[in-house]
């Protein structure tokens, strides 16, 4: 049957299962969409093509080649976040202690799709807490992240001067461990994010008005000029086994200029004689904690029976 509506170009704005919410580039405004066939791994920032079935309805045909993707794995599946951003957010606080395993997983992950990080740390109102994490958050400036400080629950004014010039005229996917104070954040840039959470969720059909889902937010130009933010749910793991024990250690910056210099070719820098990273670590020169926790999570690529390539 041929085609009798012209296919149109989409950014998709929100995710959730199966179901997206797509922006036509034409005509603006938001229209409900599906994939069409099996096929499901469209991901909030994607240009899609699509074609209108109907009053605000359309299927999702195509996706347009992405410039960089962000995605989480575990040995069976991997789970699209975001695709075509400028760079990505975490926000994390002192209290509830942010793991910073989970930190460098993120970190890993970003770093092999080539997308730069800044790390928000919230709550400095928190004084104790927010001392407790300052040495930690000095390691990773100290490799060359860029660190925000902010109360998110405060002054909005001061949160939004501190991230504005970060945060113009770009895409910024926002990713954080629950508890952070993400939303909280992302309220305080986006002052009716909740109102647009409640039409999202009522458009989706997801039946719970918390961030289950994935959505794309333009800033108002009050907060920043053309910038779009990419808010994520909030989550306690997340998995890598899409990484080989190869890229974490080119996602390690600390091993840049060591690598190639350990006594074997195909060193993992973890327990073998002769290794130029391990040295540099017991020398104090490489940060210990970071040094323990890649050796874990190199661990966990080796032992994981097969990686779902994307
Ligand atoms: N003291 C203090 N508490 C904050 C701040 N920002 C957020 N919180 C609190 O931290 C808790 C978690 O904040 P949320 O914004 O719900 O956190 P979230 O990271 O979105 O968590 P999930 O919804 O689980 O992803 C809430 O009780 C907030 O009120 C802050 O700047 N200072
Ligand atoms: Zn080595």
């Amino acid at each position: 049957m041929p085609a009798l509506v012209a296919a149109e170009p989409a950014l998709v704005t929100a995710s959730y299962g199966r179901h997206y919410l797509v922006r036509p580039a034409q005509t603006g405004g938001e229209l409900i969409a599906v994939s069409r066939g099996k096929r499901t791994d469209a991901c909030v920032g994607d240009v899609v093509s699509i074609r209108r079935t109907g009053e605000g309805q359309a299927v999702i045909e195509s996706i347009s080649p992405r410039r960089n993707q962000i995605l989480r794995s575990d040995q069976w599946r991997s789970k699209l976040l975001a695709a075509n951003v400028d760079q990505v957010g975490v926000v994390l606080a002192g209290d509830p202690p942010f793991s910073e395993e989970l930190l460098l997983r993120i970190l890993c992950a970003a770093s092999v799709a080539g997308v730069p990080v800044a790390l928000i740390a919230n709550k400095i109102d928190l004084g104790e807490a927010h001392a407790a994490i300052r040495a930690r958050l000095d390691a990773c400036r100290a490799l060359g992240l860029p660190v925000f400080e902010i109360a998110a629950r405060g002054s909005a004014s001061r949160v939004r001067d501190t991230l504005r010039g970060w945060l113009e005229r770009r895409t910024t996917l926002l990713v954080g461990q629950s508890g952070m104070g993400k939303s909280t954040l992302v309220n305080t840039l986006v002052p009716d994010a909740d109102l647009r959470t409640q039409a999202i969720s009522t458009a989706l059909a997801t039946g719970r008005h918390t961030t289950t889902f994935t959505r794309l937010f333009d800033l108002p130009e009050a907060v920043a000029t053309d910038a779009r933010l990419i808010d994520t749910p909030g989550f306690q793991t997340f998995g890598i086994a899409h990484l080989s024990a190869s890229q974490l250690a080119h996602a390690m910056p600390e091993f840049a200029p060591l690598l190639g210099r350990c006594r074997f070719n195909d060193c993992t820098h973890r327990g073998e004689p002769g290794c130029a990273v391990r040295a540099a670590t017991e020398a104090g020169n490489i940060d210990a904690r970071r040094f323990q926790l890649y050796g874990r999570l190199v661990e966990e690529t080796l032992s994981a029976p097969s990686r779902p390539r994307p």
